[in-house]
């Protein structure tokens, strides 16, 4: 989790970067504060003739001139102050942009890493969106925070020092009833932006509900066309579009008239001081030069003040936006199984035994009760079992994907808590019903970034009967698949997910529906190709087509979670009608 007093430590562990920043703006704020009281001096000492020490200090380093020369030298010093200024300025703001920079992308990181080991129960439950626009926009709102805050806060508060020093030695009564009125601005914006921070959020809920409905939209497309359904989704899009609407225009119109009307407040108390500075040049010694000085700083002070104020309102976005990503952070982890011993690397077929193995997903009822089967080592186990009755939900289990919610998974006899979730996932190989592709390469789709030699590829291909297919591609081995794998057909990809299998060169070979949308003949060939491949492992198969069952040593019933029978193929044939 992140608090503001963590990511502050994590700006002080910048510490030479930060201290060169601060100093930097030190620098600045010094070369800026006397600017102003450059130009309305000449005022006093050369058009009113009333020579004093700046005229002096000009004439010491310079000599005497006309009125023309010492403006031209004045202006050549303002101009050269406000360049130190400027130049200072952005050198701090780099250093403080890179400081922000680097613990916006630690906090990116470190939700990803979070994320990684998220359980699967949990991350079902997440719309890419919502997560998405948590890495992306939130993570912008801190950093904006972060950059303005470190960067301007420092400043501003030294500006306001500094500026709050020269006035009261130019005229301490002007300078206490200017900087008295001036907290009440302040004051008065950050009432606003608490008003306004409510608005935000809501318009943030609208934006993360609107994202995650156009992403899901975009994604099921083919789908929704297919069952006529464009007007239904893309009108909920649309009805979101204006809910999105509404709440930013309230937001956006009311946060500018926050931002305008705390500016009112500046500006009224800006003529007002004028008028102060004017009535106590006619009722006091206050020269003419010194209260334009004054008007001056009166400018001066406008930017930190609104700088102040802003800090404030990106900071009341930051508050929520990282209480959003927080939330990410309380996403439960998978189980970390310590990885004591590898009984896959023990022996080369490995057999499965489940003891009293219960499962749930989340609060709902039990989905796998009290399942206690073994699963023989090197032979072809077939899981059948009517729709529903937990086949797939039994292979997540064994693959690593979920743990029991109560029993024990052994693997040559070694508990799976024993062996760990990563050396399970390692070695047993789930093939799904419905690969979905990286839109990358045919050969990143099979390799998933491990390098693997030329010859290895095409055995893999040749076997899933899928190599003469990737052979008539416009690239080979090199061509795009599409979203999802969209430019192949679901048989293509069902037998690139099993030549990438092949390539994993797992012990256990799960296969869920893996073949059912190859046509008869080619599963046939398929099989036929895998049969020394699968008899040097364990495998389990799911199916409903009985041809695909055929080859299974043993069968496996599933009914309502539970093992109610186990026979062989010939029996299950010969009581397919009771059954
Ligand atoms: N991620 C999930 N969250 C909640 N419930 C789930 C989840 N996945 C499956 N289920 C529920 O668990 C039960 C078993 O589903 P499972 O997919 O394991 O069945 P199956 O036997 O493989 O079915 P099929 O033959 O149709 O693929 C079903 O009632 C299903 O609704």
């Amino acid at each position: 989790m992140y608090s503001w007093q963590r990511i502050f430590k994590s700006v002080l562990a910048h510490k030479k970067l930060f201290i060169i920043a601060q100093i930097l703006a030190l620098l600045a704020v010094l070369a800026s504060v006397p600017t102003p009281l450059l130009m309305p001096l000449l005022v006093d000492e050369v058009l009113l003739h009333k020579p004093g020490k700046l005229l002096a200090f000009i004439q010491e380093l310079f000599g005497s001139g006309s009125p023309l020369f010492y403006t031209l030298i004045v202006l050549a010093m303002t101009l050269l102050l406000r360049g130190i200024y400027i130049g200072l300025g952005i050198l701090q703001s780099k250093i403080f942009h890179t400081i922000s920079k680097n613990i916006t992308a630690q906090i990116r990181q470190d939700v990803l890493a979070h994320l990684q080991k998220v359980s699967m129960s949990e991350y079902e439950m997440l719309g890419s969106g919502k997560v998405a626009s948590r890495l992306v926009s939130d993570i912008n709102t801190i950093d904006l925070f972060l950059s303005s805050s470190i960067s301007k806060l420092l400043v501003s508060v030294l500006t306001l020092a500094g500026v709050s020093i020269v006035l009261l030695l130019i005229h301490w009564q002007l300078a206490l009833f200017i900087l008295i009125l001036n907290p009440f601005v302040v004051f008065f914006s950050s009432r606003l932006a608490k008003k306004v921070s409510k608005l935000k959020k809501e318009e943030n809920r609208a934006i993360e509900i609107f994202q995650n409905s156009l992403v899901e939209t975009l994604e099921l497309f083919e789908q929704i066309r297919a069952a006529n359904k464009e007007e239904y989704f893309f009108g909920r899009l649309m009805q979101l579009i204006k809910d999105l609407k509404n709440r930013s225009i309230a937001f956006s119109y009311k946060n500018d008239a926050g931002v305008r009307l705390s500016f009112l407040v500046f500006l009224s108390g800006f003529e007002l001081f004028r008028a102060a500075g004017i009535i106590t040049v006619a009722y006091s010694d206050l020269s003419i030069g010194l209260m334009m000085a004054i008007f001056g700083y009166l400018w001066v002070m406008m930017t930190p003040i609104q700088d102040i104020i802003n800090i404030q309102y990106a900071k009341r976005s930051a508050d929520m936006a990282l209480q959003r990503i927080n939330k990410l952070f309380t996403l439960q982890k998978e189980p970390e199984f310590p990885a004591l011993k590898n009984p896959f690397a023990m022996s080369e077929k490995v057999s499965i035994t489940l003891e009293h193995v219960w499962f749930n997903y989340g609060e709902k009822k039990p989905v796998l009760k009290d399942i206690t089967t073994t699963i023989a080592a090197g032979k072809i186990t077939a899981l059948v079992g009517a729709s529903g009755s937990g086949k797939t939900t039994l292979s997540r289990l064994l693959v690593g994907l979920y743990v029991p919610t109560k029993g024990d998974i052994f693997y040559n006899g070694v508990s799976m808590q024993e062996i760990g979730l990563k050396t399970i996932r390692q070695n047993v190989a789930l093939v799904l019903q419905t690969p979905i592709l990286f839109n990358d390469t045919v050969r990143f789709n099979l390799t998933l970034g491990k390098e693997y030699p030329e010859d290895k590829i095409k055995e893999a291909l040749q076997m899933a009967q899928i190599y003469k297919v990737i052979e008539m591609l416009p690239q080979g081995l090199d061509t795009v698949v599409g979203k999802g794998g969209a430019r192949l057909s679901g048989g293509e990809r069902q037998r690139i997910a099993i030549a990438r299998m092949i390539l994993q060169d797992p012990k256990v070979v799960i296969l869920d529906e893996s073949t059912s949308a190859i046509d008869m003949e080619t599963e046939k060939l398929l099989f036929c190709a895998l049969k020394d491949f699968l008899r040097k492992r364990t495998t389990i198969l799911i199916a409903h087509r009985p041809s695909t069952i055929e080859e299974a040593d043993i069968l496996l019933f599933l009914k309502d979670g539970q093992i109610v029978k186990k026979s062989r193929f010939e029996e299950y044939k010969r009581n397919f009608c009771i059954l």
